[in-house]
This record gives C-alpha cells, structure tokens and sequence, in this order.
C-alpha cells in the first residue's frame, strides 16, 4: 500500500489528478480503453472539478475511458445525493466523454433491477471474463464505510454477486453497490480521504486490528493490483 499525504483537500486534489493524468496514458500506452470507476460523496468533487478544466481537460484522451460507478443512492437522478448526478456537474458534463461510455447505477427501476442490469453492464463489458477496472476510486465515510459497505451491513460479505441493493435502515434509502471482490480484482484502487472528521477511523483502517464489520474499507485489498490512499494532512493526524 502507497500513502500520499498533502498538507490539505486542494493540494490532495490537485496531487491525485496529476496521478490520475500519468496513470491514464500509462495504462493507455498499452491498451486502447480505460475504465474509471468513479465515487460519489463530497470529497472527490474538488477532484473532478480540476480533471474538468486545463491542462487534464485536453491532455487526458477522454473518448477513451469508460466511466462505471462504485456504487449508488437510490434516489431520483436530479436530487442532490444522486451520485452520478455530481459526476456529472463536476466532470462528466464538462470534457469530451462519449455518452454511451457512460454507464450509470440507474435509480428510475427497483434497486434489485438495477444492480441485476450493472452485473450484465459489467459481464458484457468485460465479455465474459473476469471484470478487472484498471481504476477504481473509492472514498471512505466518517464511520469507515466505503462503496456502500456500510458497518454491520452483510453486503461487506458478499461473494458471488458482483452488483447488489440492500436498504440502509440508517439512512432510510436504498444503496447500490458493487461488492468487495470486484473491487480487489482491479488493476488500480485509490482512496481518497481527508478532514479531520476521517482521522479516528483512518487510524482504525490502517493501523487497527483487522475488522471489516466495524471497518468495511479494511477488505478492500486488491488481490494483484495496487493500492493507494491520497489523504491530506488532517485525516493522517491519528496516526
Ligand atoms: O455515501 C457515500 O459516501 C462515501 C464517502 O463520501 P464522503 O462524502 O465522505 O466523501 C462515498 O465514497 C460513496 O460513494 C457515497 O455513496
């Protein structure tokens, strides 16, 4: 595991595009796609509002990356939470993606349709062999959930599906998430946390005894890819 630590969210943000910007055309150079898997929650927004503008916005060969989601609230897509809705605002509107390489978590079908039909988005993407993101970037909430593996949930052990909805009684929402081993099957997962308020429960991920119950974001360990944290300077002050 690589720890990048900068002094606070701008500086993480630029840092991480600037990554993001050389892993691209690295992996590029190689292959003629890339698939990006993109979080939802605040803190990536700084992030993909600088991947939409100058330099990132012509450097990065957008027509070739395939944008998929970590996971989904299942609300209307113009209300506020909806995750691929602020992709969207913050990036997706903004640089030159082709839409049909755009595959959203849809919220305007049951929850349970919706994960079944990311599980085929995904198996006819891949066609057929194993779904391996060559980027996957996650965030991680004040209680340690990441993805929507949320604490005590049992979708953190699901093994089979590599798509799935459950109600979150906490949040009193349905989720759509993908489930742990596609993510650790990727070629390239980076985290992406900062504030004060992730610093107790980064400590916990990290540097504590391994619980993925009360920690979801500990299973996230991909098997032969790499892993990457980008943190800012209070959310490492735990540790
Ligand atoms: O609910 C969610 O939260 C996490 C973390 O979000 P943040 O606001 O603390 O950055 C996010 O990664 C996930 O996609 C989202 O559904």
């Amino acid at each position: 595991m690589e720890l990048h630590i900068e002094k606070d969210t701008k500086a993480l943000s630029a840092s991480l595009a600037e990554w993001i910007n050389n892993y691209i055309q690295q992996v590029l150079a190689k292959q003629d796609r890339f698939t990006f898997v993109l979080s939802g929650g605040s803190t990536p927004k700084a992030l993909y509002a600088l991947l939409a503008e100058s330099p990132y916005k012509e450097s990065v060969p957008w027509e070739k990356l395939h944008f998929f989601w970590g996971d989904e609230r299942a609300v209307p897509f113009e209300d506020s939470r909806n995750n691929a809705k602020m992709c969207y605002d913050e990036l997706l509107d903004k640089v030159p993606v082709k839409a049909e390489n755009i595959h959203i978590m849809r919220t305007d079908i049951t929850p349970e349709e919706s994960a079944a039909e990311y599980e085929k988005i995904m198996k006819t993407y891949f066609e057929g062999s194993e779904t391996t993101f060559d980027f996957v970037l996650l965030g991680m909430g004040d209680d340690g959930h990441t993805l929507s593996l949320f604490p005590g949930t049992e979708v953190i052990h699901e093994q089979e599906a590599l798509a799935t909805s459950f109600f979150l009684q906490a949040q009193d929402m349905y989720r759509i998430t993908l489930t742990a081993p596609v993510v650790n099957n990727a070629a390239c997962v980076a985290f992406l946390a900062a504030g004060a308020g992730k610093a107790e429960v980064l400590k916990q991920v990290l540097k504590g005894e391994r619980n993925i119950d009360l920690y979801p974001s500990q299973i996230i360990q991909p098997s032969k890819g790499q892993l990457h944290w980008f943190v800012d300077e209070a959310a490492v002050a735990l540790l």
